[in-house]
């Protein structure tokens, strides 16, 4: 049964001036009438939020400033989210992202083993700005790469700003972007207008969202992103070499894992485990965490490598 506290949250993504206050304005009068509770989370790259007058002020709202979620404030972000689920218990939140964010990165941040109890990350959105993708060759080579990331790693694709482009350019565009990313609806929009009807509700044939809480194991899947996250509950400790062996055999589509559990080595001493890009790295851990590790990847076989798991972890007791 899904966990009725689990907050919706939604990534809105897009290169710089796309139009995701433009998309965060429309969904947040959709809200007003659809009656939820609704909370904002917004970073800015400057000192100054421009953008968070389009949230009006009866709409709790949280800034990260001077940075990017996902390189500077990653930890800010976790906590800020924390705060907006504790204070205010909305229905749903929204993150709009700095328009240098990598959409993987700042699903990381939201995705860490204090927040997996409480959220339940839904979407992610990427505006495209339309003049921009066409005209990205102007860019260096790493934010030409940024902006098909965002493409890549999204649910919903808004191809905006379709009144400055001709039709036969629109088809160039939506055949490059859907070569990309064929799995994510796509629609070509004008201020970021679209069906949302298609942002709350999943489409047959990717899955619906699910939840297992059992009691051997509490895994909190979502089989309707792209990327999908998942976290596993431990129930006892481990060998340090067998989970650094599983990890090294994981796929190449496993991107990260973080998270709380106990080494067989150490009983008492709760570790953090920290993995990406095939190097996985152990600390001590001195706050008091819940035994959470938490899986990222690409069309993960969630069930499959949460069986591995639970197999790894009894297999040596
Ligand atoms: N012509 C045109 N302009 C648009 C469209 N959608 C948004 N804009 C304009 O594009 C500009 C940038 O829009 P924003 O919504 O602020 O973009 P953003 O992605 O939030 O920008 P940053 O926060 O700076 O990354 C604004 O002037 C919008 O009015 C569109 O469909 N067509």
């Amino acid at each position: 049964m899904p966990d009725r506290n689990n907050v919706e949250i939604y990534i809105l993504s897009g290169f710089l001036g796309s139009g995701k206050t433009t998309l965060l304005r429309l969904l947040l009068e959709e809200e007003r009438r659809r009656g939820r509770r609704v909370a904002v989370l917004m970073n800015e790259l400057g000192d100054l939020s421009v953008d968070s007058a389009a949230v009006p002020g009866e709409i709790p709202l949280k800034e990260l400033l001077n940075g990017c979620i996902c390189c500077t404030i990653q930890s800010q972000l976790t906590q800020q989210l924390l705060h907006l689920y504790q204070q205010f218990r909305p229905d749903v939140i929204y993150i709009e992202s700095t328009g240098v964010a990598h959409p993987l990165e700042v699903l990381d941040a939201c995705v860490t083993p204090s927040t997996v109890p409480h959220l339940r990350i839904c979407k992610i959105v990427t505006v495209v700005d339309l003049l921009r993708w066409q005209d990205r060759q102007r860019l260096n080579n790493r934010l030409q790469k940024l902006l098909e990331d965002q493409v890549r790693f999204s649910d919903i694709l808004l191809l905006n700003k379709k009144d400055q482009v001709t039709g036969d350019r629109l088809e160039q565009s939506i055949s490059e972007i859907q070569q990309i990313n064929p799995k994510a609806f796509l629609t070509p929009t004008h201020q970021a207008t679209f069906d949302t009807a298609e942002l709350y509700t999943s489409r047959p044939g990717r899955g619906s969202p699910s939840y297992f809480q059992s009691p051997r194991e509490q895994a909190h899947v979502h089989h309707h992103l792209h990327v999908r996250t998942f976290s596993y509950r431990w129930s006892r400790p481990i060998h340090r070499q067998a989970l650094e062996r599983w990890l090294r055999q994981s796929p190449d589509n496993l991107y990260r894992v973080k998270g709380c559990l106990r080494l067989k080595e150490h009983p008492h001493q709760l570790q953090s485990v920290q993995y990406a890009y095939g190097i996985p790295l152990f600390t001590p851990e001195y706050s008091s965490m819940p035994m959470i590790t938490v899986f990222i990847g690409e069309n993960l076989e969630e069930e499959r490598l949460k069986h591995q798991l639970y197999e790894l972890e009894t297999r040596q007791s």
